[in-house]
């Protein structure tokens, strides 16, 4: 049994989703603001805490990063509607576990809660972990492009800046470079810099001595340290503050780290990778990054497509999350319906990899027989494709009606010019005499 914090505004729903965790064994404790809601966490202990994004007076997101300050471990799922799924995204981003689109369907709920209680995600802002060799290249111009950059860059030692939109697999890049590379046997440490605080990120990186600050009641050793002969990742390496800037251009350069608090200099040989889905040249002319760190860490810049463009690997991603949906909880989802894929191609995928998987493993959830059909798809995905669709249709008649306002204006302030000589005016207008005329004919010109 575990203990939840539920924070949701809808009462009726919020009451349904109590009685439904319930009577899956979970105590379950409700809030209905989001003040109150955080007052409630720190008043005692929680195994995870379900919260709501959009609150009467506040937003989950703040919710989120109020508790990531108390307490960095503890999963917090996000609930949000279809369209705030960027937000979701970003949600993530800020060391949320997971999200979850409204209408909950109640089986993919258990299921993320089970998946929440058993912390299969990373808990903390850091991993040290074997790299896994499970992933999709692709076969798209661009990704073959990516994969030939990594295979010649991984074996040298320059650090390699990964852009890419959220969710594309920067870090699965990372990883792939430091396997590809003679440190491969040593460690691969992941820092998602997003998630620190200012306060932490310093001895998060470069460790701090007893009594450094408040708080600080042991020696920590730094991930830098921790990755001596390996390879360091730093996620969102923008979210730096400057003076941790200055300290990580120091350690690139001359290798060398000194903990928080003491006068020891540690010297590390590490490799550096870096991802930011920011513009960080523009972060470096708006003054907020260093020029001379933007140059260090961007040796070489590898840019990781986004779904949308990396075309037909589509059908290959899709079919890999299949599979692995089908290995984790045990299904044997086959293929997926024509409809289906069609709405998959239409879809922009905002969240990218990340939501395609996420997507996919709900549906094998939800799958009745070995196909996936358009029923196991939010319905708010198939909304959200019917609602470009008609915007681009609305942009077409628009903009045909827009060519024919200023073609009128034009032909009258032609015919203006020449007093009325029908034969200049179309010389000037460039067409002949008879389209003229029907033009005329069509915009009631006299
Ligand atoms: N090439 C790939 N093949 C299969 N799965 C992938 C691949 N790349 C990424 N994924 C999966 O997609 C998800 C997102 O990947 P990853 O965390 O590497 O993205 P990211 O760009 O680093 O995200 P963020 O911008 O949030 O840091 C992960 O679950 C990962 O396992």
């Amino acid at each position: 049994m575990a203990s939840i914090l539920l924070v949701e505004d809808d009462l009726t729903f919020s009451r349904i989703l109590e009685g439904f965790l319930t009577k899956h064994g979970h105590q379950v404790t409700l809030s209905n603001k989001g003040k109150e809601g955080l007052k409630t966490f720190q008043s005692r202990s929680f195994d995870m805490v379900l919260l709501d994004y959009r609150l009467p007076d506040t937003t989950g997101m703040d919710i989120l990063f109020e508790i990531k300050k108390e307490n960095l471990t503890v999963p917090i799922v996000i609930m949000t509607s279809f369209t705030d799924i960027r937000t979701a995204v970003k949600a993530i981003k800020s060391g949320a576990f997971e999200y979850i689109t409204k209408p909950v369907n109640p089986d993919e709920l258990l299921m993320i809660v089970q998946q929440a209680l058993k912390k299969e995600k990373r808990p903390e802002a850091v991993t040290i972990t074997p790299v896994k060799s499970q992933f999709v290249e692709g076969s798209s111009p661009l990704s073959k492009q990516l994969y030939d950059f990594v295979k010649l860059v991984a074996p040298t030692n320059m650090s390699v800046l990964i852009e890419g939109e959220s969710g594309t697999g920067k870090e699965n890049v990372a990883r792939m470079i430091h396997q590809l590379s003679p440190r491969s046997k040593a460690p691969f440490v992941a820092v998602d810099c997003g998630a620190l605080s200012k306060e932490l990120a310093g001895s998060e990186l470069f460790g701090h001595v007893k009594g450094a600050f408040t708080g600080a009641v042991l020696d920590k050793v730094g991930q830098f340290e921790a990755a001596h002969k390996g390879t360091i990742f730093l996620d969102e390496v923008g979210n730096l503050s400057y003076e941790v800037q200055v300290k990580l251009l120091r350690a690139i350069q001359e290798r060398i780290i000194q903990p928080i608090g003491s006068n020891r200099e540690i010297r590390v040989d590490v490799r550096i990778l870096t991802a930011t889905n920011d513009d960080l040249a523009e972060s470096v002319r708006k003054g907020e990054f260093r020029e001379d760190l933007y140059h260090r860490v961007n040796e070489f810049k590898l840019k990781v497509p986004s779904v949308k463009e990396r075309g037909d690997d589509l059908y290959e991603f899709l079919d890999h999350f299949r599979e692995s949906a089908n290995h984790e909880l045990g299904r044997n989802v086959k293929d997926f319906d024509r409809e289906v894929l069609e709405l998959f191609e239409k879809y922009d995928w905002p969240g990218n990899l990340r939501e395609m998987k996420n997507v996919v493993k709900r549906s094998v959830l939800l799958s009745k027989g070995d196909t996936i059909r358009l029923d196991t798809i939010p319905p708010e995905m198939l909304e959200s494709v019917r609602q470009v669709h008609r915007e681009k249709m609305g942009t077409v008649y628009d903009l045909k009606a827009l060519q024919e306002v200023q073609e009128r204006e034009m032909i009258i302030k032609t015919l203006q010019e020449v007093r009325y000589n029908k034969s200049k005016a179309a010389r000037i207008l460039n067409i002949d005499r008879k389209t003229l005329y029907l033009k005329m004919e069509k915009y009631g010109i006299e």
